[in-house]
């Protein structure tokens, strides 16, 4: 008999394949399914961002489940565009987020995940944070996964999309949220002590 598994409900693929990979691997793998719903993000913090997406997802889906919101933050710009990269980079492209920066005297950013963790409708979703700090680079490597070809992290020569998929699961934004999820569900299924 197999136990329900916990629902990811996204409509990003790349993103979907880098939860499943970092979850199933590690001495207690965790495995998910998918759910693709159309969910309407607000503007605000991540935080602020993250807790609506995943308290609707539960009621659409009358049960448990995760959500993850991905920021790209420019240091120069003070966050920003943080939880509005999606459409700051549809709308400029790689090119077009490296312009932003021009003139500005440093390309620092960070990559913030933030996963939500809901038990149910009605039930206030839980925080999983996880960030890793680099540089915007004018992009190199495959293109097919949002920003990854013009965010090298910090004490890397390669961009995210450079790397072999196994190295940036090591030390991604996803990967240290990931790990802080998987830490909180192992212990709801801890007995009391
Ligand atoms: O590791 C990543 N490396 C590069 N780019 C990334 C990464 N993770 C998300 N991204 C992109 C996708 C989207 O352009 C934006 C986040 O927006 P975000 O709303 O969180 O994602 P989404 O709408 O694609 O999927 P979802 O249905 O889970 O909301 O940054
Ligand atoms: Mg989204």
């Amino acid at each position: 008999m197999s136990s329900k598994k916990l629902i990811f409900v996204t409509g990003n693929q790349n993103k979907l394949k880098e939860v499943k990979k970092i979850l199933s691997s590690g001495p207690n793998p965790i495995e998910i399914d998918s759910q693709e719903l159309d969910i309407p993000e607000i503007q605000g913090t991540t935080e602020e961002v993250a807790r609506a997406k995943c308290q609707r997802a539960a009621e659409l889906l009358g049960g448990p489940c995760i959500t993850e919101d991905t920021a790209l933050c420019f240091k120069a710009m003070k966050g920003l565009p943080g939880p509005y990269i999606k459409y700051f980079l549809t709308a400029l492209g790689h090119e077009g987020l490296n312009n932003l920066l021009v003139g500005f005297p440093t390309k620092e950013a960070w990559a913030l995940c933030t996963f939500a963790y809901s038990a149910g409708p009605g039930s206030e979703p839980i925080i999983f944070e996880g960030r890793t700090d680099g540089t915007v680079v004018p992009a190199r490597g495959p293109g097919h996964f949002g920003w990854d070809a013009c965010f090298e992290p910090l004490g890397s020569s390669l961009t995210y999309a450079e790397m072999p998929a196994d190295e940036k699961n090591l030390i991604s934004h996803r990967y240290k949220s990931l790990e802080k999820l998987r830490e909180y569900l192992q212990s709801l299924n801890q007995p009391p002590a």
